[in-house]
């Protein structure tokens, strides 16, 4: 029977694939054991879209994940790519994808399974318990903005240039999603820039501090200088609940973040559209923190957990579905405590399992709980 669920699979490069085929297996065992079916469709994104049509996406991949529900998406890029023209490698297609679908809310929860306290670089008492939400804007800023380029100058050398500019609309529909977000949570809303040294980021500050002032109310509500905050994060990470930042500076604190919890491996994250408010869709991509990881990309080694967990978030967000999210990630929890550990978050005396042992174990835990 067709499902009215549309997803559209890009699994892209380097381990991209091989979380992705993991993620599928859970796919299917939802559409077995839960009546939870999906009309799949598989595209090409990345360096496999460009070795196959020379772009790093087509407009047919394009106009499909437009029609989507969902996207579930991998990882791009990798060293065989490193050489090309800007507008032809592979981070273009995720870029294209997210400016043309409008995701402009990307939501990077972090958060510490119980048994993975041992494996986050800060000591355990830092970071038991933690769960934290980074929102980042996702189609605006420095990623986006024109002019930029490289140019030559009379003295022969050359000056390379970037734009980083955010109108008063993109920060309060940011800045919306943040408060809504908190509500949900803990309450508080830490909005981060550098309104010190950036015209952007005084811009940002006066909007947020306004935005809070007339919607925020109820909420618990500060700034923070960017680089402070990166040390706020390593320091005392749990005083955080939503931290909401730009394009730039979530890549950034997002990164530094998936360590406390063990491992880049272990991050998922929900890119969002605005609400149709007719029809009441969302356009939504789910993928993975982490990239394609060349280096151990074909071994049978990458945490295939990142990308599980970016499709629990995608039946909570674009399905309604919490409580198959929540059965997802009970079995991951369940399959942690009990020692499995691919190579990214092996501690002493846990079993190091292969990216398939790990579905393997997933899978029999979900057939546990159910
Ligand atoms: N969303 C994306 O598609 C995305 C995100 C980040 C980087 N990238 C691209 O990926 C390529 C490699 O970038 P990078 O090396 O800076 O970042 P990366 O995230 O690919 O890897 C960083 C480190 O983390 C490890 N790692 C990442 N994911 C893992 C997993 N699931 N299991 C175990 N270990 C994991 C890698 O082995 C590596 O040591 C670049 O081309 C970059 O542009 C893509
Ligand atoms: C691959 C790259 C374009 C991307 C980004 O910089 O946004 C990645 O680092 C991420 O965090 O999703
Ligand atoms: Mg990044």
């Amino acid at each position: 029977m067709a499902s009215n669920k549309k997803l559209l699979v890009l699994p892209g490069d380097g381990i991209g694939p091989e979380v992705v085929g993991e993620t599928l297996r859970i796919v299917d065992w939802m559409a077995k054991k839960r009546s939870v079916s999906f009309d799949i469709e598989e595209g090409l994104v990345g360096g496999a879209a460009y070795d196959a049509h020379g772009t790093a996406l087509t407009d047919e991949t394009m106009t499909d994940a437009t029609h989507a529900d969902a996207v579930l998406f991998g990882a791009v890029g990798g060293p065989k790519y490193d050489d090309l023209p800007f507008e032809l490698k592979p981070e273009r297609g995720l870029l294209r994808l997210r400016k043309e679908m409008d995701l402009f809310a990307n939501l990077r929860p972090a958060m510490v399974f119980p048994s993975m306290v041992e494996n986050s670089s800060l000591k355990p008492e830092l970071v038991s318990g933690l769960d934290i939400m980074i929102l980042r804007e996702l189609t605006g800023g420095v990623y986006f903005c024109e002019p930029r380029g490289i140019e030559d100058l009379p003295d022969g050398s050359k000056r390379g240039f970037d734009t980083q500019a955010y109108t008063t609309p993109e920060i309060e529909r940011i800045g919306r999603v943040a408060f809504d977000l908190a509500r949900k949570r803990r309450g508080k809303v830490t909005s981060v820039e550098k309104a010190n040294v950036m015209m952007s980021g005084v811009l940002w500050r006066q909007v947020m501090t306004a935005l809070h002032a007339s919607e925020g109310e109820g909420l618990e509500y500060e700034n923070m200088f960017a680089d402070n905050c990166a040390m706020q994060l390593v320091r005392t990470p749990k005083q955080f609940d939503v931290i909401v930042t730009d394009n730039l500076f979530g890549d950034i604190l997002s990164d530094c973040a998936a360590m406390l919890t063990g491992s880049l491996g272990m991050l998922p994250s929900a890119s969002l559209g605005a609400e149709d408010p007719t029809t009441g869709k969302r356009h939504a991509l789910y993928e993975p923190v982490h990239g394609s990881a060349p280096d151990i990309a074909g071994k049978g080694m990458a945490n295939p957990i990142a990308e599980m967990l970016s499709f629990a978030m995608l039946l909570r967000y674009s399905f309604d579905m919490g409580e198959d999210a929540d059965l997802l990630e009970k079995a991951i929890d369940n399959v942690l405590a009990g020692g499995m550990r691919t190579a990214d978050i092996m501690a002493t005396g846990k079993a190091k399992v292969s990216t398939a042992t790990m579905t393997d174990s997933i899978l029999k835990e979900l057939d546990k709980l159910v």
